[in-house]
């Protein structure tokens, strides 16, 4: 194809690769590569002349070399990529340095690759570049769900238990009653405490949390209640203590499981009487704070072993807050990870402002051991590593694609276990569950025929049956995971909802 022929194709016309290099044997030897798949190749000569061509219409792919007369690759990738930012760019350079790669990576190349060329990876990489350009194209109607009231607010949850937990925190606001917040670690107790403490009338006087698991036992004491000098080796000076420098205000005793039994006494004090004595001092002195307390560990269980007052316990455990473990509530992943993009974006640490459907679908289906924090910073790393402005699949860590897969590839076995004879349970759809079992000569168009057939026969009308089994059995096979159900199903998770609530039926 002769130089600066026109670019422009529509969808389904093969896609247009422009290849910018100096060197004609280069440029001849990679065309034959490329050509060997369905590509458009057009060829520039210099870097200012693969500029016109992108400015006139933009390739799908650029091959861009770095080293040539006149200006430079990285120059032209700076230009390149500031005409049309989305612009997929492979740099090639026969100099593997350090430098190329840092820069190719820093002004935006997809990737760069060695000369000589071994023309297996050359189309891997074009494959590559060409796969991540249609998935940016899929997110171009992604659609930002967080709001303003959201980032001011700080914490988001569409699920049905995080909107029971912000109803709590809405009826514990208005007294000063003692919270205790439960949950995996990451899940946000220190979020719904420090919700607790803005939406009350103490916001105006300070919030402090203190980690009593981070802090050693012999100055826990001094560091809440504050020490006289010399009440210690090494107290060389007075300290007020935070309960005394919260005064008015809200305290979040986060981790409360792992505070000494000497502690736990001192803490009842406050809740009884509102004093506190400073280590080494003899004063009593008056405080009015709010306690909030959070734990991950198993209270009750350490009331039996004796490692936990248990008239503590009662003293703090006035109103519970549980907060499900992220797994628990996949409903609220892409909002939340929304959250995070949006939230990096105003921040202008990343950016990244959507996600690939696909990457969004990796995202609901892991079960987040670390919880929100986990997913907090899976987002971060993915929306520094993204090249454009969506996250694609290939930008989340690897460990997060391989146990989607795993767990995908686990879901599919037991699939193929259950096809396969075993047992099926009890079923709402008997005869539809026979018909499986008469192996693959069941085809779809008889199992339909089938279905008609028996459905006909009974009162309900054929349609609202169908969907009413379709969503259990797809609710099922998702273990009750709305997101991935309403996906399969084709129908928004408001419809779904709406269906399970009609129907009777709870996930
Ligand atoms: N519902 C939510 N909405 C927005 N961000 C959240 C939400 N839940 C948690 N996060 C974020 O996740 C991170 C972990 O939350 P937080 O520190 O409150 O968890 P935690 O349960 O107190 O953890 P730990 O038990 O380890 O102290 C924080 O950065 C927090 O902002």
């Amino acid at each position: 194809m002769p130089e600066n022929s026109a670019t422009a194709a529509s969808p389904s016309a093969p896609p247009v690769i422009l290849l910018i290099d100096d060197d004609a044997e280069v440029r001849y030897s990679l065309s034959r590569v490329l050509s060997s798949r369905n590509y458009n190749i057009v060829e520039a000569a210099s870097g200012e002349q693969g500029i016109d061509i992108v400015k006139k219409s933009p390739p799908a792919l650029v091959f861009l070399d770095v080293r040539m007369g006149g200006m430079s690759g990285i120059e032209a990738l700076q230009h390149i990529r500031s005409v049309n930012p989305q612009q997929m760019v492979i740099l090639m350079t026969a100099f593997g340095t350090a430098q190329t790669a840092i820069e190719a990576m820093k002004y935006g190349a997809f990737d760069y690759i060695m000369k000589p060329f071994d023309p297996q990876k050359v189309i891997t990489l074009a494959e590559n570049a060409l796969k991540a350009r249609a998935d940016i194209r899929a997110a171009s109607d992604y659609k930002p769900t967080i709001t303003s009231d959201d980032f001011k607010e700080g914490i988001v949850g569409s699920s049905q238990p995080m909107q029971d937990v912000f109803k709590i925190i809405g009826q514990v606001t208005a007294s000063d009653v003692t919270v205790m917040i439960t949950g995996e670690s990451g899940t946000g107790k220190e979020l719904v405490a420090r919700s607790i403490w803005k939406h009350s009338h103490r916001a105006k006087k300070p919030f402090i949390a203190v980690n009593c698991a981070a802090i050693p036992d012999n100055l826990i004491e001094s560091e809440l209640f504050g020490h006289e000098k010399g009440s210690f080796t090494g107290a060389t000076n007075q300290r007020i203590g935070k309960f005394e420098l919260c005064d008015g205000g809200t305290i979040f005793l986060d981790e409360i499981g792992d505070m000494a039994p000497a502690t736990q006494t001192k803490i009842l004090r406050v809740l009884q009487q509102g004093e506190i004595q400073r280590v080494g001092g003899g004063e009593t002195i008056k405080v009015d704070v709010r306690i909030l307390a959070a734990t991950n560990k198993d209270l009750e269980a350490m009331i039996r072993e004796k490692t936990f007052r248990e008239d503590l316990y009662y003293r703090l455990n006035v109103v519970r807050i549980r907060i499900p473990a992220l797994r628990d509530r996949p409903d609220d992943i892409p909002q939340l990870v929304d959250f995070c993009v949006q939230n990096l974006a105003r921040q202008k640490k990343t950016r990244a402002r959507k996600v690939s459907p696909e990457a969004m679908s990796v995202l609901t289906r892991h079960r987040w051991p670390g919880n929100v924090r986990e997913l907090e910073n899976t987002i971060y790393r993915s929306a520094v590593i993204a090249q454009g402005d969506t996250i694609l699949l290939k930008d989340l860590p690897q460990e997060v694609r391989d146990a989607v897969e795993k767990m995908r590839n686990a879901d599919l076995e037991a699939r193929n276990e259950t096809h396969s004879g075993a047992p099926a349970s009890e079923s709402v759809m008997p005869a539809a569950s026979a018909a499986n079992k008469s192996g693959p000569s069941f085809t779809t168009e008889r199992a339909l025929d089938f279905l008609c057939e028996t459905l006909s026969e009974s009162d309900e009308p054929i349609l609202a049956r169908l969907e009413r089994e379709m969503i259990i059995r797809v609710l099922k096979a998702e273990n009750g995971n709305t997101v991935r159900t309403s996906e399969k199903l084709g129908i928004t998770r408001a419809t779904l909802r709406k269906r399970l609530d009609e129907y009777g039926l709870k996930p």
